[in-house]
């Protein structure tokens, strides 16, 4: 089956409906420090199934890596969280430190932008990789070295023999990726998060970083969730999309539908700050004109009305609500586009 066939067949209400991987309601991020509170996520939902690949895009402080943290248990004390995050039936949100330490990386795993910072300097990439896997294991270090030369022939590292010996600074930031995408696949994980994982490489390594993570999702069966500023990427790559603003969904559809058939200003107005014809294949979220809001004072109304060119009087008084307005495609606005970018 095909990318598009899967998601076409995302969009049927069985395919919905069947038991979900991960299912995030309602949740809410809010840090207090220094007497500020600042609304991180503001009521997030969505629906991940097995084996899919989601991504999650919007400008810069939309809440992002703030919610895809929080279901690994990866927030600071100043978080106040609220709603519900279930993995498999099991609520994350509960999960005390001790629980999350025993879980952490075995159901869910994360590999963010800068492996150089992420990877241990003064450690060969093979005792890493092979601690990521005693971590999760009971077998003995002769099997859990053997598991990690697996591991780095499954990301496909050149010359993995070599590489196992080395260290961290011998490897171009395309391998060091590579590395941290086979610790992160030690335990096996049902879901990877990549947030931002490609992008501090050039585009061609970028390119053979995502399908990397195509291969692995088709041959593994993992979920992802991409977490990107890249339309381009969420295009190529993704069965469905969320696009988030001030901490909330504003659109969400499989990929083909939100491409073809925008009804969100917001999206539209990414989309369309970038001409068509000259849009390169990673094309990075365009800034548009104005602020995101405030996060320490919301308006009452949608918070993406100051900067809409759709938005009436209703907008900016009431919130509207994220519905399912097509079979599939979801968004939160008064006046929708007509379903054309
Ligand atoms: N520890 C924290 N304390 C206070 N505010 C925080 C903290 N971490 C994140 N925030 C705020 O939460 C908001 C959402 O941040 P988040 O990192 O999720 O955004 P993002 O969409 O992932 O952005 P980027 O693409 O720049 O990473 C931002 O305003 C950010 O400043």
């Amino acid at each position: 089956m095909s990318i598009d066939e899967v998601a076409e067949a995302a969009a049927t209400p069985a395919a919905r409906d069947s038991q979900p991987l991960l299912e995030v309601e309602d949740l809410r991020v809010r840090f207090d420090a220094r007497g500020r509170r600042v609304n991180a996520v503001n009521g997030l939902s969505y629906r991940l199934a097995a084996g899919r690949i989601l991504a999650i895009i919007g400008e810069s402080g939309s809440g992002k890596s703030v919610s895809s943290r929080a279901l690994m248990g990866l927030l600071p004390p100043t978080a106040s969280i609220t709603g519900s995050a279930r993995f498999r039936g099991t609520e994350l949100l509960e999960l005390s430190e001790k629980e999350w330490r025993k879980r952490r990386g075995a159901d869910i795993a994360m590999v963010f932008q800068d492996p150089a910072r992420s990877l241990n300097p003064t450690m060969r990439i093979g005792t890493q990789i092979t601690e990521a896997v005693r971590a999760h294991s009971s077998g003995d270090k002769k099997a859990a070295r053997e598991r990690a030369r697996e591991l780095l022939r499954l990301v496909r590292l050149p010359a993995p023999e070599r590489r196992f010996h080395e260290y961290p600074h011998q490897l171009s930031g395309g391998m060091r990726q590579r590395v941290m995408i086979a610790i992160a696949l030690a335990a096996d994980p049902k879901l990877l998060i990549a947030d931002e994982a490609t992008t501090a490489l050039d585009v061609t390594t970028q390119a053979q970083i995502m399908d990397l993570l195509l291969e692995l999702q088709q041959r593994l069966g993992t979920a992802i969730i991409l977490i990107s500023h890249d339309l381009g990427l969420a295009a190529s790559y993704a069965h469905e999309v969320i696009v988030m603003y001030a901490g909330r969904a504003v659109e969400y559809a499989p990929a083909r539908t939100l491409f073809d058939r925008v009804r969100m200003p917001y999206t539209q107005a990414l989309l369309g700050a970038i001409p068509r014809l000259e849009r390169p294949p990673h094309a990075k979220l365009p800034v548009t004109p104005g602020q995101p809001p405030d996060l320490t004072a919301l308006p009452p109304g949608c918070p993406f009305a100051p900067r809409c060119s759709r938005a009436g009087d209703d907008c900016h008084t009431k919130a509207p609500p994220f519905a399912e307005g097509e079979p599939g495609h979801w968004w939160a606005c008064w006046h929708p586009c007509e379903g054309a970018s």
